[in-house]
């Protein structure tokens, strides 16, 4: 994807989030870093224009560490620390760039629920590449791309990467 294919898949999704959440009144966004919270912040901003509105942003931090004992490889963490913003009683939507697993996701349930008590939680995911593990879906998708496991999907981002793009690549052992 492209800079400008990415912006109006962005447009298109704070439109829907509009739509199915009748309004942005009760919203609060909350980005996975890293590139979750560029995400939430571009969101943030589309939507308060389209309502003529501000939206609350906040960001989880989740960091993945080498399990050696597990048969996945990798397990996120979760490292505690403020969200930004009293998520009790908020239709929170949670957002990341890439789902594969679910298994960060996962983890960002497990900190979101330390921090209250939404009264609902979706999910926002820039792209959706297959092979979950977990009985995890998005309700909000820039796009859907599908993959073999030797593929990567990496994410782009200026305000992390200095550069604007998706890429599919293959895996380098
Ligand atoms: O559904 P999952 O299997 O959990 O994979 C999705 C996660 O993987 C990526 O993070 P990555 O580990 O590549 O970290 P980074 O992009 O922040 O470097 C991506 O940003 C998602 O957070
Ligand atoms: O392909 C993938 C899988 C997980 N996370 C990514 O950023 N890309």
């Amino acid at each position: 994807m492209s800079a400008s294919e990415i912006e109006r898949t962005l447009v298109r999704l704070a439109h829907e989030i509009v739509e199915k959440n009748n309004g942005a009144a009760n919203l609060g966004l909350v980005g996975i870093k890293r590139r979750g919270v560029p995400l939430a912040e571009r969101l943030a901003k589309l939507i308060g224009a389209i309502e003529k509105t501000t939206v609350d942003t906040g960001v989880l931090d989740i960091s993945f560490y080498r399990d050696d004992l597990s048969t996945s490889g990798t397990r996120p963490t979760v490292t505690p620390g403020a969200i930004g913003f009293d998520v009790n009683d908020r239709d929170i939507i949670l957002m990341d760039d890439v789902l594969y697993t679910g298994r960060t996701i996962r983890a960002a349930l497990d900190a979101l629920f330390d921090h209250g008590r939404p009264r609902s939680v979706q999910l926002l995911v820039l792209i959706d590449r297959g092979w979950r593990e977990l009985p995890i879906e998005a309700q909000f998708i820039g796009r859907k791309v599908q993959t073999t496991d030797r593929e990567i999907i990496e994410v782009k981002f200026n305000e992390v990467d200095q550069q604007e793009q998706v890429l599919l690549v293959e895996r380098v052992d």
